[in-house]
C-alpha cells in the first residue's frame, strides 16, 4: 500500500494483463455478521482484508467471539445468538457496511453497548434504521447528534406482532441491518416493510442470498414487504467462498475500455468475479457496455477491451450501481458527449459528498460539471488544450482515490496527482500496485530522480528517504558494483584489468535479487557483507572497468518502473538516466564525510580511525572521478547540494522543495 502524503500518477499509455481483485467488502462483512451470530463453524475464503472488515473482526472478537485468521482463510465459532460480552465500547471506524448492522444486531440481542466512529461516520445518518429498531421495543440512545452515531443500546422489550416500518430511500444499509438481525428473535413471523421507493436493491439481493446460505429464506412481496418466518435460525454453511469485488471491479473494466494493449497482450483480465456474480455492482458492466467496452465472462471471470472511442456519452439511471457509478463519471472524461448519471442521491451520504466531490476534482482536470442534488452531468474538456494537470483531493473517500487514477490516461499526456492514496485501504489495499502491474507509461515520462555525489555524502540516505516519500522505487546502484567486487574476490579473480572480461562473465551469472532494503546473492543475504570499507574500494576497482559497467546498464535502467525511481550513485545524472527530470549533486567537505562514515562504523562496533577513513575515501573518490568511462562528475543540469551543514531531513526538504517546483500542480 502507498502510505505517502501523495502518489503522483505520470500519464499512462496502455494496460494489458490479469488482475486478481481483492474479496467483496459488502459480502465479506455481511458474511463475518452472519458467521458470528449463527451455530456453528464458519471458514471464510478470500475475504477482505481492509480497514472494513478490520473493524468488523475486532469489534466481533470484543464481543466473544473466537476467530482464527490464517492468510485470507477465516475461521469463525458462531456464538448462536448469544454474545459472552454482553458489555462493549465497539469502534467501527468509516464502516457503514459494520456500523448499521452490528447496531441492528446488538439492540435486538441486548446488552450495554457503546458504538462509534470517526468523525464522517458520526455525519452519515442512521436514524431511520434506529426509528425501525424503536418500533420493535429496542433501547437506543443517540450519544452526540440525533439521528447519527455514536449510539448507546440498552436492553430491549421486543414486540414483534406489528409490522416494522423502515425507510428504503436513504440507504438500503438500513433495511439490510434488520433482515440480518432478526433472525435472531424470530419467535414468530417478523414483517418489515419497506416506506419510500428502495433504493440500491441489488445490495438486498446479496443479503438475501447470503442469508439462505446462513439457513433464512426471507419471503419477499416485491421490494415492500419482507418476512422472517417463525423459527428462522441462522445455521453456518461450513465453507463459505467470498466473491472478488465488483465495485473494485470497476476500475479494472473501465481501464480495459480506455486502454490499449501493452507487451503483446491485449485487454484486462479480471479473476475473482464474473458476469453472474451476486453482486449488484456487477451492472457496471452494462453501463460500460453502453459506452463502448467489449466485454467477454466465464466463470468467475471477465476479459475487457476497447470497443468504441471515444467512448460514448450516456444517460443513466445509476440507483442499481451507486458505488460503481463513481467510475463511470471518470469515464465521461473520455466520453463523446455530455454524460448523465442520475438517481444517485445518495452519493451524498457516503463516505463524502460524493457528488460534490466528483463535481470538484473532475472540473480541475478541465471538465464542465452540473451538479444537482440527485445527479451529476459531466462534459469531457474541450480538447488536448482543456485537460489539465491537477492534484486530486480525495477526501478520505477510496473510491475518489481509486476512480480519478484512470485520468491518468488522458490524451494530453498530463500527470494526476492522488492525495492521500493510503484511503484506498477501506476496500482495496493495493489498489495501486494492481494498476502499475497492469498499466504501462511511456518510458520517457516515468519520473526519476538522480541523486549522485562522492563517497559518504549522503546519498543513499537521502535518496531512500526520498524514495519512501514519494512512493518510487530505489535503486542503490553502488550495491551493483560491490556485488561484482565480492563475487570477484571470493572466486579469486584480482581486480585487474587483465581480468575485465572474467569479471563480466562472472557478473552476467550473478543471481542477483532486491527484496525491499536487502540484497541477494542466489540463497545468500549480502545486504552486510558488501557495506565493507573494502568491498567499497573493491566496488570502486571493478567499476572502473568500462566492460563492466556497460554490463550493468540494462538492469539499472530497468528499475526505471511505475510510478517512478530515485537512484543514488556516480552516473545515474551524467550516464544511466540522462534525461531525468531531476539530478543532485550531494557533497559535503571530506573531514565531514570521514567523520560521518566514523561514525557509522564504530555504531555498528566495526573498529575504525578518522585519519584512515579520510585518506581511503579520498582515495576512492579520486579512482572514481580519474576514470575514463563515467566518471563521478556532476550532470550539467545537476543542482548542487552541500549537506557540510545540514540535517538529513533539511536536505530531504531542500530536494523535495525542487521536486515539487518542478511538478504542474
Ligand atoms: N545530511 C546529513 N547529515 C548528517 N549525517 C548524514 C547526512 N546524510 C547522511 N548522513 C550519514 O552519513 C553516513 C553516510 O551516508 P550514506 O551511507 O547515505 O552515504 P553515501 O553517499 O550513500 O555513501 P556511499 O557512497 O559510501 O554509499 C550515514 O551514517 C548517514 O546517516
Ligand atoms: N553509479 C555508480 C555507483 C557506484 N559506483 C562505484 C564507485 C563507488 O566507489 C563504488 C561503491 O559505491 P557506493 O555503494 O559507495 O555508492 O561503486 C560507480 O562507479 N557508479
Amino acid at each position: 500500500m502507498f502510505s505517502t502524503a501523495f502518489l503522483d500518477l505520470p500519464p499512462l499509455a496502455h494496460a494489458a494483463g490479469a488482475v486478481t481483485l481483492p474479496g467483496s467488502k459488502s459480502i465479506s462483512n455481511r458474511v463475518l455478521l452472519l458467521a458470528a451470530m449463527s451455530e456453528g463453524t464458519t471458514t471464510i475464503h478470500d475475504l477482505l482484508d481492509s480497514d472494513d472488515t478490520r473493524v468488523m473482526l475486532i469489534a466481533l472478537r470484543t464481543l466473544g467471539c473466537a476467530v482464527e485468521q490464517s492468510g485470507a482463510i477465516v475461521k469463525i465459532t458462531g456464538l448462536g445468538g448469544k454474545l459472552p460480552n454482553d458489555s462493549a465500547k465497539l469502534f467501527l471506524g468509516n464502516a457503514g457496511t459494520a456500523m448499521r448492522p452490528l447496531t441492528a444486531a446488538l439492540a435486538v440481542v441486548g446488552g450495554d453497548f457503546e458504538l462509534s466512529g470517526v468523525p464522517r461516520m458520526h455525519e452519515r445518518p442512521i436514524g431511520d434504521l434506529v426509528d425501525a429498531l424503536r418500533q420493535l421495543g429496542c433501547a437506543i440512545d443517540y450519544l452526540g447528534n440525533e439521528g447519527y452515531p455514536p449510539l448507546k443500546l440498552g436492553a430491549p422489550a421486543l414486540q414483534l406482532d406489528a409490522p416494522i416500518k423502515v425507510r428504503g430511500d436513504v440507504s438500503s444499509q438500513f433495511l439490510t441491518a434488520l433482515l440480518m438481525a432478526l433472525p435472531l428473535v424470530a419467535t414468530k413471523d417478523i414483517v418489515i416493510e419497506v416506506v419510500g421507493e428502495l433504493i440500491s436493491r441489488p445490495y438486498i439481493e446479496i443479503t438475501l442470498n447470503l442469508l439462505a446460505r446462513f439457513g433464512v429464506q426471507v419471503r419477499r412481496d416485491d421490494w415492500e414487504r419482507f418476512t422472517i418466518p417463525a423459527g428462522a435460525k441462522l445455521r453456518s454453511p461450513g465453507d463459505i467462498h467470498v466473491e472478488a469485488d465488483a465495485s473494485s471491479a470497476s476500475y479494472f473494466i473501465a481501464l480495459g475500455a480506455l486502454s490499449t494493449g501493452a507487451n503483446g497482450h491485449n485487454g484486462i483480465k479480471i479473476q475473482g468475479v464474473g458476469a453472474d456474480s451476486i453482486q449488484g455492482d456487477i451492472r457496471f458492466m452494462e453501463a460500460a457496455q453502453a459506452m463502448g467496452a467489449k466485454i467477454e465472462s466465464g466463470p468467475n471471470w471477465l476479459h475487457i477491451q476497447r470497443g468504441a472511442w471515444p467512448l460514448k456519452a450516456i444517460d443513466l439511471d445509476c440507483n442499481h450501481i451507486p458505488d460503481a457509478a463513481m467510475t463511470l463519471a471518470v469515464m465521461a472524461l473520455y466520453a463523446d458527449g455530455t454524460t448523465n448519471l442520475r438517481n444517485i442521491a445518495s452519493w451524498r451520504v457516503k463516505e463524502t459528498d460524493r457528488i460534490a466531490a466528483m463535481a470538484t476534482e473532475l472540473r480541475k482536470l478541465g471538465a464542465t460539471v452540473v451538479e444537482g442534488q440527485d445527479y451529476i452531468q459531466v462534459t469531457p474538456p474541450a480538447g488536448m488544450a482543456g485537460w489539465k494537470a491537477a492534484s486530486i483531493h480525495t477526501y478520505d473517500d477510496h473510491r475518489v482515490a481509486m476512480c480519478f487514477s484512470l485520468a491518468a490516461f488522458n490524451p494530453a499526456q498530463v500527470p494526476v496527482r492522488i492525495e492521500d492514496p493510503k484511503c484506498v485501504a477501506k476496500t482495496f489495499p493495493d489498489y495501486f500496485e494492481a494498476l502499475f502491474s497492469v498499466a504501462t507509461a511511456d518510458t520517457r515520462n516515468i519520473p526519476v530522480i538522480c541523486v549522485d555525489g562522492p563517497t559518504a555524502s549522503g546519498k543513499g540516505t537521502l535518496a531512500a528517504v526520498l524514495a519512501e516519500k514519494l512512493g518510487y522505487h530505489f535503486l542503490d546502484s553502488g550495491s551493483l558494483y560491490r556485488i561484482t567486487g565480492l563475487a570477484a574476490s571470493r572466486a579469486d579473480i584480482a581486480l585487474e584489468a587483465a581480468n575485465e572480461a572474467a569479471i563480466v562473465a562472472l557478473l552476467q551469472s550473478l543471481p542477483i535479487h532486491f527484496e525491499g532494503s536487502h540484497i541477494w546473492l542466489a540463497d545468500e543475504d549480502v545486504s552486510d557483507a558488501i557495506r565493507t570499507e573494502e568491498a567499497g574500494m573493491n566496488a570502486s576497482k571493478v567499476s572502473a572497468f568500462p566492460a563492466v559497467r556497460a554490463a550493468l546498464i540494462d538492469l539499472q535502467r530497468n528499475f526505471r518502473k511505475l510510478p517512478g525511481l530515485v537512484a543514488d550513485g556516480r552516473d545515474m545524472g551524467t550516464v544511466i538516466f540522462p534525461e531525468a527530470p531531476l539530478k543532485v549533486y550531494l557533497t559535503a567537505s571530506a573531514a565531514c564525510r570521514a567523520e560521518r562514515r566514523h561514525k557509522q562504523l564504530i555504531s555498528k562496533g566495526i573498529p575504525a580511525t578518522l585519519d584512515d577513513l579520510r585518506a581511503d575515501l579520498e582515495a576512492r573518490d579520486a579512482r572514481d572521478s580519474s576514470r575514463t568511462v563515467a566518471p563521478l562528475k556532476p550532470a550539467q543540469d545537476a543542482l548542487l547540494l552541500d549537506n557540510s551543514d545540514l540535517t538529513v531531513e533539511a536536505s530531504v526538504q531542500t530536494v523535495l522543495d525542487w521536486w515539487q517546483s518542478k511538478q504542474p500542480f
